[in-house]
């Protein structure tokens, strides 16, 4: 399925077939084929998955070895063109810390080529729209790092961009600001295709139905969140363990939660077959659960069971 905007008739979707890219002589992506449609597309993947190097292939910031990639129907070879369509939010987000919040934006929009006699209404509105409007005169080395990351989707939204893609943007937020930047992204989402890629699997069970799983350079499930759940149903137990059996038990299974009871551990444990323990219970599997079941058992299906 794809969707059309208002009269310019672009392709409101990114269509990537058989993506390689290399550093020197490092693969970092292989045959990577993903469509992703308006709305919020989660991409998850532990620590050198390759999700920030196939997010800065996307926003036309790497170049790929081979492979094509369209981003809103136009090919990424068009770097200008992708650029101009595209707001990105690097994992590392640093910018001018002297300056005031409110001119830190300006400039920003300056640089990504917004007309003077529009940036102070947009600076002004985005501001009002990531709740930074009553901290617009304070500098920018003075906001929280929750204030720094939302001012970051405003200089990523400020050319209004029919794509938004964030790295890595909750790591280190509290839980309330870490909610108030995933609501922010949903409601960005609305009228755009916004992009998160994360390792923390609850950001993406809060916000996003489709999703990716990433590691070692390739694609290991597309599909919705429901179908990754039901692909590990019969995989995730419980069991009620004593504590010397512990150390055994980490070592033989994947144990993704452990409750501490007076005289007994209660285990989760992602397993292909039914591990035989005492009082081991098959229970409702869960997203972190799915997530590691889909990265550590050689059934995991890359279609996430849709076509
Ligand atoms: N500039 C580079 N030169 C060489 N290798 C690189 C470079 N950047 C990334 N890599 C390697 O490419 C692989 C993918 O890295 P990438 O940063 O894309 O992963 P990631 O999923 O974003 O991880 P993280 O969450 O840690 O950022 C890793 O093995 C990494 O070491």
């Amino acid at each position: 399925m794809s969707f059309l905007f208002g009269g310019d008739n672009m392709n409101n979707c990114i269509e990537i077939k058989n993506v390689n890219k290399f550093y020197g002589k490092k693969q970092a992506l292989f045959d990577i084929d993903l469509t992703i449609e308006q709305g919020m597309f989660g991409l998850l993947g532990r620590n050198g998955a390759g999700k920030t190097t196939l997010m800065k292939t996307l926003a036309a910031l790497h170049q790929k070895k081979s492979g094509e990639i369209t981003v809103c129907g136009l090919p990424i070879e068009k770097a200008k063109d992708i650029r101009a369509i595209t707001g990105y939010l690097p994992q590392e987000f640093s910018m001018y810390p002297n300056m005031k919040t409110d001119e830190a934006l300006d400039y920003l929009g300056a640089l990504s080529g917004v007309p003077a006699n529009e940036r102070k209404k947009k600076v002004t509105a985005l501001l009002r729209r990531v709740n930074l409007i009553d901290h617009r005169h304070k500098k920018v080395k003075e906001l929280s790092g929750g204030m720094k990351r939302r001012l970051g989707i405003a200089q990523a939204l400020i050319h209004d961009p029919k794509v938004l893609i964030v790295d890595e943007p909750t790591a280190g937020l509290d839980p309330e600001e870490r909610i108030r930047f995933r609501n922010l992204l949903c409601e960005v989402a609305e009228d755009r295709i916004v992009i998160l890629s994360t390792h923390i699997v609850g950001d993406i069970e809060a916000t996003c139905e489709q999703i990716a799983i990433m590691d070692e350079g390739k694609v290991l499930w597309r599909g919705t969140v429901s179908s990754l759940l039901e692909n590990a149903r019969g995989h995730i137990y419980t069991a009620n363990v004593e504590k010397r059996f512990l150390p055994q038990i980490k070592r033989e299974f994947i144990v993704t939660g452990m409750i501490a009871q007076s005289d007994y551990t209660t285990v989760r444990i992602v397993s292909d077959a039914e591990p035989d323990l005492p009082n081991v219970v098959l229970t409702e599997p869960d997203l972190e659960g799915a997530y590691m079941y889909c990265l550590h058992s050689s059934g995991c299906d890359i279609s996430g069971g849709e076509e």
